[in-house]
């Protein structure tokens, strides 16, 4: 468990499933993609949930109020990993995008961004040589160098320097630098916004980017001592301690996660 005093925090997750399911249709379960649900593959265009993921998702959405993703993945990206998953909301681009209908609904102030993007992913795969992996996500690009981690200086230094010069944001991950729109949106945003009207949230994260949403959940839990959230993390030595020691729980895999929730889903 994390070191953070807590309380009135459960102390094991026998705990935490026991209060989750008294609580169920006040309950929602947040993930991250990348390292949670998925396999960290050197290639992030052939990243694939572990295939129990989609049917674990599916059953636990039929239990508790809400399930959704999280991701800095963009929806349609998303959307070609869980095609036939019906109960399950995703938010895309650290929540600029969210799939609301059948449709992908953006930020109006990341709009005027689109452009800009597509120009910089160009002028980054100029200078940029490869191993360096660009990854154009319509609204950011992700700078990759983990088949290349002795030149994340190189990387990481056109990074700051264009996003100063055209007053973007920098976004720091698992051997990735990504720039994104100085638009104010973040993960922790987006579990600050969902909580609102729950009494019980998990969040599970594998990367800097999920801290912020680990912190919403306790920013709720100090304004409501009767909520509860549980902060997941999952595993990895890239981050070194940091997401595990701001979380409740560590796992230690994406296929950890899943056999998690099916264990989880047989208290209901
Ligand atoms: O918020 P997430 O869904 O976790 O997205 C974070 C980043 O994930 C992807 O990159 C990471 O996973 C790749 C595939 O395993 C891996 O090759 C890479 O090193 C990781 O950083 C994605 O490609 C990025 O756009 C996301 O920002």
């Amino acid at each position: 468990m994390a070191e953070t005093e807590r309380p009135t925090h459960p102390a094991s997750a026998d705990d935490a499933w026991a209060r989750t399911v008294a609580h169920a249709s006040r309950t929602t379960f947040f993930f991250d993609f990348d390292g949670v649900l998925s396999p960290v593959t050197k290639d992030p265009s052939v990243s694939q949930p572990v295939p129990e993921v989609p049917g674990v998702l599916e059953r636990l959405a039929a239990r508790v109020a809400r399930v959704a993703i999280v991701s800095a993945r963009p929806v349609d990206f998303l959307r070609t990993r869980f095609a036939a998953l019906e109960h399950v909301d995703l938010f895309g681009l650290y929540g600029l995008e969210v799939l609301h209908e059948g449709k992908v609904v953006t930020t109006p102030a990341a709009l005027e961004y689109e452009e800009p993007m597509a120009a910089l992913a160009a002028d980054a795969r100029s200078a940029l040589s490869k191993p360096v992996f660009v990854e154009y996500k319509r609204l950011s690009v992700a700078l990759h160098y983990r088949e290349c981690p002795e030149r994340a200086a190189e990387v990481e230094q056109w990074a700051h320097e264009r996003a100063e010069r055209d007053n973007l944001k920098i976004q720091r991950g698992r051997m990735v630098v990504e720039v994104k729109p100085p638009v104010d949106q973040d993960k922790g945003m987006v579990i600050t916004e969902a909580v609102r009207d729950t009494g019980c949230a998990w969040y599970f994260g594998d990367d800097m980017s999920d801290i912020k949403a680990f912190d919403a959940l306790r920013a709720r839990e100090a304004v409501d001592p009767a909520f509860f959230g549980m902060a997941i993390a999952v595993a990895n030595d890239e981050t070194g301690a940091e997401v595990s020691s701001a979380a409740d729980l560590t796992l230690a895999s994406p296929t950890a996660v899943a056999k998690f929730l099916t264990e989880g889903l047989g208290r209901f």
